[in-house]
């Protein structure tokens, strides 16, 4: 396959594929949607589907994101989002470590039933750090061996990372976050409702005394948070202004070493940036070796776009590709918001891929590549199974008849239904065939 001179935009929507919803007439948010600039994409391409991870897995973002750069790690091997994260945030991370992604959450009083998975989303900076600091300074293990620290990264997110100084700890240990089970080391979303549930307790999944220190660690871990939070001068504040106390940190994903993996332009030949923000797409990033680009903050829509563009120019140290990583559709696809999620859409849409649309004017011949990480439909509230919509876009490709980005579109479009780890190489040889 001759690669030389593709340049291709590849660009991942988090969460976008979805299903019909009531709210918005039985469409889905992107058939709901004004995409001036994404139809225009996609009457000048090819469209298919995506079955990201597996048939049947709704895949957390970070192994679906792996899969849909080609890496699927269905021979096993795959490391857990909690190192990903940890390496996305630069903790001080070691094999033997126990590294794990936490939600801080509210949980009732008296019975730990979870109202509240992400504690409202909406938590300031400081109030992560200041109940971090408490608990790095408060939790005591009833092993003197064992020690903690803690990462908040964006919102309710925080990364934990628990060391044993005499004994490698393993990953073999189940979720104390009941929305996630771990499948082979992968993080897959639960079909739980967001109403009945209840912090779990850490199990371990082997005999092995790494595995049931680790798990005895996790559940010490999850009980001294919600005592020193309890009281915790953030949480009193909150409470006082009508805000969901920030009281538990759910864990989830538990890794206890190092990845391995072929580095990207290796695999591919090619040299492929990125534009990324959270913590998890960073963690992936520098795993594969990506060229990372500054592209301003989560919704700097404009900026990612002109960035992207540059990144591929040759009189700017030009590189073949870009992956680009938007996270918008996805919360609302969590908080069950398909106006929210449509809205969003419409944003990407005019920010970004008209922009980019105008940007890419002086690249020749570029290749735009559009797709999903995995559906997060609005009615589930959750990450699904549903494949994603695949555009290929650019001059010289085969054009069927495909006239919008939507999730219909992809169920008839011509390049049929693909698996994640598939699409980049199906891309390069659309792109290099013209
Ligand atoms: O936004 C994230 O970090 C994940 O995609 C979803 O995780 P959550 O269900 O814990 O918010």
């Amino acid at each position: 396959m001759r690669k030389d001179g593709v340049k291709i935009v590849y660009v991942l929507l988090d969460g976008v594929g979805d299903l019909p919803h009531p709210a918005l007439n039985d469409l889905t948010p992107l058939e709901a949607a004004y995409t001036p600039n994404l139809d225009a994409l996609a009457r000048n391409g090819a469209m298919g589907r995506v079955i990201t991870v597996g048939k049947g897995i709704a895949p957390q973002s970070d192994i679906a994101v792996f899969n849909m750069l080609g890496y699927s790690f269905r021979q096993g091997g795959y490391v857990g989002r909690g190192v990903i994260e940890s390496i996305g945030c630069n903790i001080d991370f070691r094999d033997g470590d126990l590294a794990l992604r936490g939600n801080f959450a509210t949980v009732n009083d008296n019975n730990n039933k979870i109202t509240d998975r992400r504690a409202g989303r909406v938590i300031s900076k400081e109030e992560a750090a200041a109940v971090c600091k408490s608990l790095a300074d408060g939790i005591k293990f009833s092993d003197k061996d064992a020690s903690i620290a803690l990462v908040p990264t964006v919102a309710h997110r925080v990364v934990i990372r628990i060391r044993h100084s005499k004994m490698k700890l393993s990953d073999k240990i189940t979720n104390t976050d009941p929305a996630y089970d771990k499948v082979e080391g992968m993080g897959v979303a639960k079909a739980t409702s967001d109403d009945d549930i209840y912090v779990l307790e850490a199990k371990p999944q082997d005999d092995s005394k790494e595995a049931k220190m680790a798990a005895m660690l996790v559940n010490e871990f999850t009980e001294q948070t919600i005592k020193i939070l309890r009281d915790h001068p953030v949480n009193v504040a909150r409470k006082a202004a009508g805000r969901n106390p920030m009281n538990c940190i759910l864990a989830r994903d538990s890794g206890n070493r190092f990845p391995e993996v072929q580095p990207i332009n290796k695999k591919y030949g090619i040299s492929i940036g990125c534009i990324v923000e959270m913590p998890v797409e960073v963690g992936i990033s520098k795993v594969l070796g990506m060229k990372m680009y500054e592209a301003g903050s989560l919704d700097d829509y404009e900026l990612k776009a002109r960035v992207a563009a540059k990144s591929l120019k040759n009189n700017s140290g030009g590189g073949d590709a870009v992956y680009v990583h938007l996270k918008g559709p996805d919360e609302f696809g969590h908080d069950g918001d398909a106006k929210g999620k449509k809205r969003n859409l419409e944003e990407i849409d005019r920010r970004f891929f008209g922009v980019l649309a105008k940007e890419l004017a002086g690249v020749k011949n570029p290749v735009i590549v559009v797709s999903g990480d995995h559906s997060t439909p609005c009615i589930k509230k959750a990450h699904s199974d549903d494949p994603v919509p695949l555009l290929v876009s650019g001059n010289g490709i085969k054009q069927d008849a495909s006239a919008r980005f939507t999730e219909g579109y992809g169920r008839k479009g011509s390049l049929g239904l693909l698996m994640g780890a598939d699409v980049i190489s199906t891309a390069l040889k659309l792109a290099s065939d013209r």
